[in-house]
């Protein structure tokens, strides 16, 4: 489904600030995989979220969707078909628009026409459908200007936005770290419903150990932009934050250092 080959990135490039991000990255991400990603301060983890989705640029090694190149594509070409949520509730929707603009907006994305043909009678069938299937009451909603709603309820618009059309893949990054730890739980729970009614092939960042245990079937964990650890279903259920603590230590030789991670544990 999405593979990545020796995908490395610089940043400050040939300077002496130079940083490298994301260090020969290998990654075979197949059809249904809920893969949850973890690491310490700095480790790449949403850089590795944003070369998926063609935000930033690779500088070695290619990118593969569904046996495709897409290494050089731009990222309002990979929209079409990558569904991408932030952890920032004002970034991933619009606030002047109504919920139905906003979802007519991510039902578009990728396709040619033009906006004002977007909100039509069939196309509202299907924002209500995604809608219905969060939960929270947004389908009676649609005329509503986003910018008066909660940022749990705009990271669940954004949800469906992602959605609406099934993307090849949903990326993830901290999507419910802005949010109250109640708003946060629910959110998560809709993700994951979501994610699993529709088997969606899902890539999630998160700074909460418990949360990469608890969901999805595959945890990696990233270090100095690599991979330094990649554990299948079996045996990620049996292992415990602490586990995952000893066995960064192990992988990396450092002591784990991101304090938001340790933090998460207690939340
Ligand atoms: N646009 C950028 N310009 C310069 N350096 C960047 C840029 N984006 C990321 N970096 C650097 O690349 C490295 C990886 O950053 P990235 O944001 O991917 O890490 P992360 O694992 O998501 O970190 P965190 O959990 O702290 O958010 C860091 O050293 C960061 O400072």
């Amino acid at each position: 489904m999405i593979r990545l080959e020796g995908v490395s990135k610089y940043f400050f490039a040939g300077t002496p600030n130079q940083v490298k991000a994301l260090d020969n990255i290998n990654l075979h991400i197949r059809p249904g995989d809920f893969v949850t990603v973890i690491g310490s301060n700095g480790a790449g983890k949403s850089t590795l979220l944003n070369v998926i989705a063609g935000v930033i640029e690779v500088d070695e090694g290619r990118i593969e969707l569904d046996g495709k190149d897409v290494t050089d594509q731009p990222e309002y070409r990979r929209a079409g078909f990558i569904g991408y949520i932030d952890q920032n509730p004002l970034a991933s929707t619009a606030a002047d628009m109504t919920v139905e603009e906003n979802l007519a907006m991510a039902f578009m994305r990728g396709k040619r026409r033009g906006l004002s043909r977007a909100v039509t009678g069939s196309r509202v069938m299907a924002f209500k459908n995604a809608l219905s299937q969060i939960g929270m009451g947004l389908e009676n909603r649609l005329k509503v200007p986003v910018g008066t709603l909660s940022g749990g309820q705009r990271q669940a618009l954004a949800l469906a936005m992602a959605t609406v059309v099934q993307p090849k893949l949903l990326l993830l990054d901290e999507h419910t770290a802005a949010l109250d730890p109640k708003a946060a739980r629910l959110i998560m729970d809709i993700t994951d419903r979501l994610i699993r009614t529709n088997k969606l092939t899902t890539l999630m960042v998160t700074h909460n150990m418990e949360q990469a245990l608890r969901y999805g079937n595959r945890l990696i964990m990233m270090h100095r932009g690599k991979i330094i650890l990649d554990v299948g279903p079996h045996e990620k259920q049996r292992l415990s934050v602490p586990d995952l603590v000893k066995r960064f230590t192990q992988s990396s030789g450092d002591v784990f250092d991101d304090d938001r991670v340790l933090l998460a544990q207690v939340e």
